[in-house]
């Protein structure tokens, strides 16, 4: 390492070094051309291009004559003037620079200033520092110049050294023309005046000759004659090539050695510096060797830096190798280690995919509402958060700003979460296999809830003026409905009609009817159905209904349902929506080989909860805000029912309650989008959303159904119908049967019933108690003016069965009995019809019930009454075909629950199980949800499907699905023709 640090350390010396020769050179330039004007070189040349603008010598020239005019008399500007002599010698033109060259050193010479070497102007001898001498000359010369400058030209100027001088100052002597180097000795030898005897004169011309060659073809000649010492043929055979060349040299070589002056001998043996020269040479052979030796040391010193420097690279090799090493095993073990993590996440990952799949399943088959939770972005950049994470697993924490650290996070865990950055689509791919259930035969409902401008209504519908990307759970379903009708083509026909309500004040209003308008509202709808899934599929058979064939059309009905809505502007939400808004898509489906099936998804944005001091309302807003807030209480209460398995759950306290009652209660699939707005000052808000939420998701609801039937179900559900028929015909004489015939008359049915009610769930006697208005609206609609039964009702369930009957009670019984035949689906007459036969009612001998166990568990399933002693033949054989019939249907119903769905359902793996995990005896569903949940049930006998789904008032199973079974069409109000065809 110290070797390294030490390479680094004479690195940056090295550099330091040849930054400041830069910066001295560029300095040199920027003078030259002060004083001479433009050089033709860049302003930071590099050492070649320095030295070439110089060579010529008239820069030089010209500068020094600048300052110090007439220094250099003569400057060769134009050679033209040289070419006879040129023509004479054959000279090359690089000698017609020596001219000047020569001239200005000897011109520094008088002015005693450092000089350099004419050979430091040639091209090999840059690297050898050359350039740093040529630079010292230059820089000394401008010194002289300021100096001279300032002291008025007094002429007295000491040069004074640099220490990067020093090298060249050491050549710096009072010499003559003739001693100052080698090349102006030579050149020297022109002047045809001096009186110069032969020998020195021949000597000097082969010198000459040697330089310009030397010059012109930059060979180092210096180190070919150095190499003939040692023998070397190739040094030998190039000097005789470089002789050769010039037959001048060839002939003055030629006499120097036949005088005997310079034998070849000596020659070879001799460096170049050794040669005998003649005595007045000495002095500059001298200064010759002290130059060489100056080189030497110099290249010594350089050689051994290049030694540090090898020693240093080599070193620092080795340790890169190893470095190198290191890595790559690190980088190996890190590959391995990321491997292994990666495999580990991926089977995390597998885990945690198979774990929520098996939640799903257990959410099938307990019936639990979904919860989706989506946090909209924060509009308020200085507004801080409080959702603190967000995981992948449908985890949520949040963070109380008014809490300290410990104390402040809060976390919840729902099916999934979405947060600020996801999409229409990322919800819509969360949701879809739910809604795509609806084309299996499945209610659906999907509901948003949330405090008032936390994006209920973008995530329902998307935000006014929508692009195609933005558009809501409302379009994207009914696109995606649309998709399945064209890939089932074949299989199955599909009619899709929708309808859109609001409740707005406790009213609910027809948003799509035809001549709506917002300052009168005549479209009230004034009946809400409760269990219509048991007949029709219409809770709201008033509502205008439409059907629509493709996306465009929904688009258009939204578009004029919208604008109908309800909608204000309050602090908290420019566009608040004031009511709750219903969009409902009926479905009904068709198969090839004639089975039915049909299904509704209910599609709910509610109004937001506002806390009335915040979103700053009054007058009619205060109003609206405060049956708001009414509603989503109602709606608090009925969730913390279901959640608690209360046998009252109170669906009739609010409108939205009653409509919500079949997805809440009945065999729908359900899932509720928990809004929240993340901002610090909407905490509050949030907490009460994210709690509701929690709670909402415990609910179980059990298993949903799919509303399906075969043609073989049908038929014979016919048939059964047929033959009722004809047993009520056959059996008038044998038995006081009044009520087979009497059904069809609203007007005397009831009285029979009540009069024989058998005893009832206490928890429907008190809903019916606490809210007798919706009760005698329920009468007013089916034309029964007297409160007399609902009163009856009421005390006969709370007394409880009777022990003994007379014989008009009997027959009173027998009534009933045939009432619940003809209302075979509802739970809660199944349950009925077992408790009146528990209670020992069943000694009335006419009518018996099988002992079935999954009886009134299934809509289709047909209850087989006994036949007496007194029925005749006939009527003995009718029965017996209804019974064989009912077994059937019943077979083929099981079998149809046990056959694996349709597998284009994505929820389909749910309703496998739907056949043996979802039995609807209330004792089987105690059993099942005990062995679910680990929670006793809250009483032997009760059923909680019942107490949910069922219908709760008496009146009402008998009174409205008995009517709608007696007449066959459903009551729709028809506002359009659809609400025929539909009916
Ligand atoms: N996920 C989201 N991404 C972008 N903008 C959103 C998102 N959610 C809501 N917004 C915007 O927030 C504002 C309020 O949303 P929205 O009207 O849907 O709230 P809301 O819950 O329906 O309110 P209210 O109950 O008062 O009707 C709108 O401008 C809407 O465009």
């Amino acid at each position: 390492m110290t070797s390294v640090r030490s390479g680094l350390h004479e690195l940056n010396l090295a550099s330091r070094r040849a930054e400041e020769a830069a910066a001295r050179r560029f300095q040199a330039v920027q003078w030259l051309h002060s004083v001479v004007g433009q050089l033709g070189i860049p302003t930071q040349p590099s050492e070649k291009e320095f030295i070439s603008c110089l060579r010529n010598g008239m820069i030089l020239c010209n500068a020094i004559n600048k300052i110090h005019p007439g220094a250099v008399p003569k400057v060769v500007e134009n050679y033209s003037h040289l070419q006879s002599f040129n023509r004479e010698y054959q000279l090359p033109q690089a000698y017609q620079y020596f001219e000047n060259v020569r001239n200005f050193l000897v011109a520094l010479e008088h002015l005693r200033l450092p000089g350099f070497e004419a050979s430091d102007l040639e091209k090999d001898n840059l690297e050898f520092g050359s350039v740093t001498k040529v630079v010292d000359c230059i820089l000394g010369l401008k010194a002289y110049h300021e100096s001279k400058m300032t002291s008025s030209g007094n002429g007295f100027y000491k040069h004074i050294k640099t220490p990067t001088f020093q090298l060249s100052a050491t050549k710096v002597q009072p010499l003559s023309a003739s001693k100052t180097s080698r090349h102006l000795d030579m050149s020297s030898v022109r002047d045809k005046n001096d009186c110069i005897d032969d020998e020195s004169d021949k000597l000097k011309v082969i010198a000459k000759l040697f330089a310009d060659h030397i010059f012109n073809s930059k060979e180092n000649i210096v180190e070919n004659l150095m190499s003939l010492e040692h023998g070397s043929e190739n040094s030998r055979v190039n000097f005789e090539k470089i002789i050769s060349r010039f037959p001048e040299l060839q002939s003055v070589f030629k006499n120097f050695l036949s005088e005997g002056t310079l034998k070849p001998s000596d020659l070879k043996s001799m460096p170049l510096e050794e040669l005998p020269v003649r005595e007045e040479d000495q002095s500059s052979r001298s200064l010759l060797k002290k130059t060489n030796s100056n080189h030497r040391r110099l290249l010594k010193s350089q050689e051994k830096e290049l030694a540090v420097l090898k020693t240093l690279f080599i070193n620092t090799k080795q340790d890169f190798k190893e470095f190198q090493v290191h890595l790559q095993r690190d980088l190996m073990e890190l590959g391995n280690q990321m491997q292994e993590m990666s495999s580990a996440a991926q089977g995390y990952y597998k885990v945690v995919e198979e774990n929520r799949k098996l939640y799903n399943m257990v959410q099938d088959l307990k019936g639990n509402i979904r919860v989706f939770c989506r946090v909209r972005p924060i509009f308020n950049r200085e507004m801080k958060g409080v959702i603190d994470y967000i995981g992948k697993d449908g985890s949520l924490f949040v963070v109380d700003p008014s809490k300290l650290q410990k104390d402040a996070r809060k976390t919840f865990q729902f099916n999934q979460v979405f947060g600020p950055t996801s999409t229409q689509d990322d919800v819509y791919k969360e949701t879809q296999p739910l809604i795509r259930s609806v084309m299996d035969g499945y209610n659906v409902c999907i509901f948003a809830y949330g405090q008032t401008g936390s994006g209920k209504t973008y995530t329902m519908s998307g935000p006014p003026g929508r692009s195609a990307s933005e558009m809501g759970i409302n379009y994207l379903a009914l696109s995606d409905l649309f998709l399945i009708c064209d890939k089932r083509r074949d299989m199955m026909t599909y009619e899709i009609y929708v309808q859109m309500v609001e409740i707005y004040n406790e009213q609910v209003r027809d948003l799509l009817a035809e001549n709506f308008t917002c300052t009168k509202y005549p479209f009230i709808v004034p009946n809400i159905r409760t269990c219509s899934s048991e007949d029709d599929g219409l809770s709201l058979p008033d509502a205008t209904m439409h059907s629509v064939n493709c996306t465009r059309d929904v688009l258009k009905l939204m578009e004029a349902g919208e604008v109908n809505r309800a909608v204000s502007s309050t602090s908290m939400n420019n566009r608040s929506s004031r009511s709750h808004s219903i969009f409902m898509v009926h479905v009904r489906g068709k198969d090839t080989s004639g089975g039915t099936l049909r299904s509704c998804l209910h599609l709910v944005d509610l109004a937001g909860s506002e806390r009335v001091d915040k979103s700053e309302v009054t007058g009619d807003r205060l109003k609206e805000a405060q049956y708001i807030n009414k509603s989503l209480s109602c709606l608090g209460d009925v969730i913390s029912a279901l959640a608690q398995k209360n046998s009252h759950i109170p669906y009739r306290n609010s409108k939205l309650t009653l409509l919500l009652q079949d997805s809440l209660g009945g065999q729908a699939k359900t899932l509720m989008f928990a809004h929240l707005s993340p901002e610090e000052d909407s905490f509050g808000e949030t907490i009460s959303t994210l709690k509701f939420a929690q709670r909402v998701s415990t609910v179980e609801l059990g298993a949903a159904r799919a509303h399906k039937e075969t043609r073989e179900v049908m038929h014979l559900k016919e048939q059964v119908e047929n033959l009722k028929k004809a047993l009520g015909a056959e059996e008038p004489k044998n038995v006081s049967y009044s009520g087979a015939k009497e059904i069809k008359s609203p007007f005397s049915r009831p009285v029979a019933t009540t009069e024989r009610t058998p005893p009832r769930l206490r928890r429907l006697s008190i809903e019916n108690c606490s809210n007798t208005k919706v009760t005698n609206h329920l009468e007013d609609r089916k034309g029964v003016k007297s409160p007399l039964p609902s009163r009856r009702a009421k005390r006969m369930s709370l007394e409880g069965p009777k022990p003994c009957k007379t014989e008009e009670q009997a027959k009173g019984d027998l009534t009933m009995e045939v009432n619940q035949l003809k209302n075979p689906r509802s739970p809660v007459s199944s349950y009925q019809t077992r408790a009146v036969k528990v209670d020992g009612r069943t000694s009335i001998p006419q009518f018996q019930l099988l002992q079935t166990p999954d009886k009134g568990s299934s809509r289709n399933e047909v209850q087989i009454i006994s036949v007496d002693s007194r029925t005749n033949g006939k009527s003995s054989h009718i029965r017996k075909s209804l019974r064989t019939i009912g077994k059937l249907i019943n077979g083929s119903e099981k079998r149809k629950e046990n056959m694996p769905t349709d597998p284009r359902s994505p929820l389909g793996v749910s309703t496998n199980f739907s056949g043996i995990k979802s039995p609807h005896t209330s004792n089987a569903k105690t059993v099942r949800r005990q062995s679910l949940t680990g929670v006793m049930p809250s009483g032997p006998e009760r059923s909680r499907r019942s107490s949910i789904g069922g219908n709760t008032n008496p009146i009402e199973i008998n009174g409205v699905n008995g009517a709608r079974n007696a007449k066959t069409p459903p009551p729709m109000r028809s506002p359009t023709k659809i609400g025929k065809q539909w009916a």
